[in-house]
């Protein structure tokens, strides 16, 4: 007889730099940039493209990116996932009785899908719950997911019993810890500003071909309006971070807020629904970048409300995911 946990969770972000230097995110744009699900260019063409001119250009810039948003820490998407994975695992062994493995690994980078199942399997777990953090499925994140731990599996001469959560873009407690993120935004601002729900974009393309990405979007925009009781004119959805020419999902969030700008609105609050922890496009594009856009084009108050990051109700809702997907173990 084991006396081994029941099951273990392995919880996936994206991953992030070692340092904000252009040699370090030149190997973490090189690694995230070469994956089909994100860029699905013909290998030898975009061979071509990355190696000849992104990843001699885009690191220094993006490395000057990284050191204004970096803190003692490290990396904010790291610390955030640190914090997450260490507040659910003191959930799940209050609520289980026994503690319960929760490894983090990085779809690309560090830590590993391969470091993390191996202390998984250190541990003893035979189940394993993935947890990708991302509420709204996309091809090139969720997907990637599955398809490095496909990769990371491949030597094995057995599988652990595997469950993936796909999404939870409509989950009650996701939209609950949304709202109320908000509504504590405004109660401590003592006023209401237009809400800007603004979400990572995605080839348009990708979502013709069957990415259901901006539907689950725009569900998850449709509940957070709903349970605050905004009508249609108190908020907006947009699509932010394009990265390369093709057209991306619209309406664009740095577009409109010049737009907003110009048109002279007077306040506008931004929250990034579809990060689960802050990060770079969120504190730098969208706080510091997309503020300036605003403002110069004439806007008046912005405020960027925070991501879910480590808040109680949104280990709540993490809690909840976990012991919805495994129901039978
Ligand atoms: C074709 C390129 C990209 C697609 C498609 C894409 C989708 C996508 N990304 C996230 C979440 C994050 N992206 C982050 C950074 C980032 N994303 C891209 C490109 C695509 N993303 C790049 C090139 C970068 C790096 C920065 C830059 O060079 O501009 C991050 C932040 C990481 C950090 O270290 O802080 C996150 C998180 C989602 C959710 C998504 C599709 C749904
Ligand atoms: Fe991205
Ligand atoms: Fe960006």
């Amino acid at each position: 007889m084991s006396n081994s946990a029941p099951f273990g969770v392995l919880m996936v972000n994206l991953g992030t730099p070692e340092a904000p230097t252009p040699e370090a995110v030149r190997k973490y744009l090189g690694e995230f940039l070469w994956d089909p699900r994100v860029i699905d260019v013909s290998r030898p063409v975009w061979w071509a493209i990355l190696n000849g001119f992104i990843l001699r250009t885009r690191p220094r810039k993006v490395a000057e990116a990284y050191a204004s948003i970096w803190t003692d820490e490290g990396s904010p998407l790291m610390s955030y996932s640190r914090k997450q994975q260490r507040a659910l695992a003191a959930r799940l062994e209050a609520s289980m009785g026994q503690p319960i493995p929760v490894e983090l690994a990085m779809t690309y980078g560090s830590p590993s899908m391969e470091e993390a199942g191996l202390k998984l399997r250190k541990s003893g777990v035979g189940r394993i719950l993935v947890l990708p953090m991302y509420p709204q499925f996309s091809r090139s994140t969720t997907a990637a997911v599955f398809d490095r731990l496909a990769d990371a599996l491949k030597p094995c001469p057995h599988l652990p019993e595997l469950r993936m959560i796909r999404d939870f873009h409509d989950h009650p407690l996701y939209i609950k810890a949304l709202a109320n993120t908000v509504r504590e935004h405004w109660q401590a601002l003592g006023k209401q500003g237009h809400l800007m729900l603004s979400y990572h974009g995605i080839p348009k393309r990708y979502a013709t071909q069957g990415d259901p990405y901006p539907t689950h979007c725009e569900r998850t925009s449709e509940l957070v309006a709903e349970e605050l009781g905004l009508s249609s004119t108190q908020w907006s959805h947009t699509y932010q971070s394009r990265f390369g020419r093709e057209e991306w999902l619209k309406p664009y969030t740095d577009v409109t807020l010049k737009a907003w700008g110009k048109e002279g609105r007077e306040h506008v609050d931004v929250m990034c629904p579809a990060f689960s922890a802050d990060c770079l496009e969120t504190l730098e594009e969208i706080s510091e970048e997309n503020r300036e856009y605003f403002k110069e084009s004439g806007g008046g108050e912005y405020h960027y409300i925070p991501a879910l990051n480590d808040r109680d109700d949104h280990i709540d809702l993490l809690e909840s995911l976990v012991n919805q997907h495994t129901q039978g173990w």
